[in-house]
């Protein structure tokens, strides 16, 4: 049997619990006969990987920071993206352009209107039907109090150059997340984070039964 590629992401602030969920979703995937490609950004290449420890670590500014997100999703999409797509395989990243608008264009404050630019370049893409610029089909984002997701965090690893921002730098990430899923309402999903994880768990299977990807 011959499937379409689908292409899911996750988003959130550090903290909010999607890594909690991607595998169990990539597992319900499985279960029913599907390939899945689990997959994480910055990073997802050897190349990606990289910048990741760049971009995570070294102090840099905002624009700088935008690029070589961009860099490391490009090669990401070109080398697996793309390809596991036309597979018709599922692909499920842990973050992808919408992290971009909502750290650099919320949390630092770096123009809006390059970021688009940016998305628009690097994400356009060559298919059977034609020139089109490659977006997830679903997102889900999983929102939560910057001050819960503090909470949950605290202790739990070495915080790197992101964790260890201030809640209101995490506040302005929301209002990035906001400003996206305004933008483009039908491919967000919205999780309510704030409960147990069965009960979070629940809502990430009714989006995807909500679409008919899963039984
Ligand atoms: N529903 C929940 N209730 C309480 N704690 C949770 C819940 N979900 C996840 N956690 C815990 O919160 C912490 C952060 O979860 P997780 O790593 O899944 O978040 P994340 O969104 O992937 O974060 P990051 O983007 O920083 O990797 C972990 O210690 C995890 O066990
Ligand atoms: C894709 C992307 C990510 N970031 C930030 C967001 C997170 O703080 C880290 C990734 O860490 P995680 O534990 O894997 O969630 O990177 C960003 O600032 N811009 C982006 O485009």
């Amino acid at each position: 049997m011959t499937h379409h590629g689908l292409f899911i992401t996750f988003e959130g602030i550090d903290g909010a619990g999607k890594s909690t969920h991607i595998d169990a979703l990539a597992r319900a995937f499985e279960a029913q006969g599907r390939v899945v490609t689990l997959t994480r950004e910055p990073g997802g290449t050897p190349l990606a990987e990289k910048l990741r420890t760049l971009i995570l670590n070294d102090p840099m500014d905002a624009l700088t920071e935008a690029l070589l997100v961009f860099a490391a999703r490009r090669d990401h999409l070109q080398q697996r993206i793309e390809p596991a797509l036309a597979r018709g395989e599922v692909v499920i990243s842990d973050r992808f352009t919408d992290a971009t608008f909502a750290y650099q264009g919320g949390g630092r404050g770096y123009d809006w209107e390059t970021l688009l630019n940016l998305e628009r370049m690097i994400q356009t893409t060559q298919g059977p039907e034609g020139i089109f610029v490659r977006q997830p089909d679903v997102t889900l984002w999983f929102e939560l109090d910057p001050e819960i997701a503090a909470q949950r965090l605290a202790g739990a690893r070495v915080p790197d150059k992101f964790e260890s921002q201030n809640a209101a730098f995490f506040k302005r990430v929301s209002d990035g997340y906001a400003q996206r899923l305004q933008a483009d309402p039908q491919r967000f999903a919205r999780i309510n984070a704030d409960q147990a994880r069965d009960a979070v768990w629940q809502e990430v299977r009714q989006v995807m039964q909500h679409q008919g990807w899963l039984a």
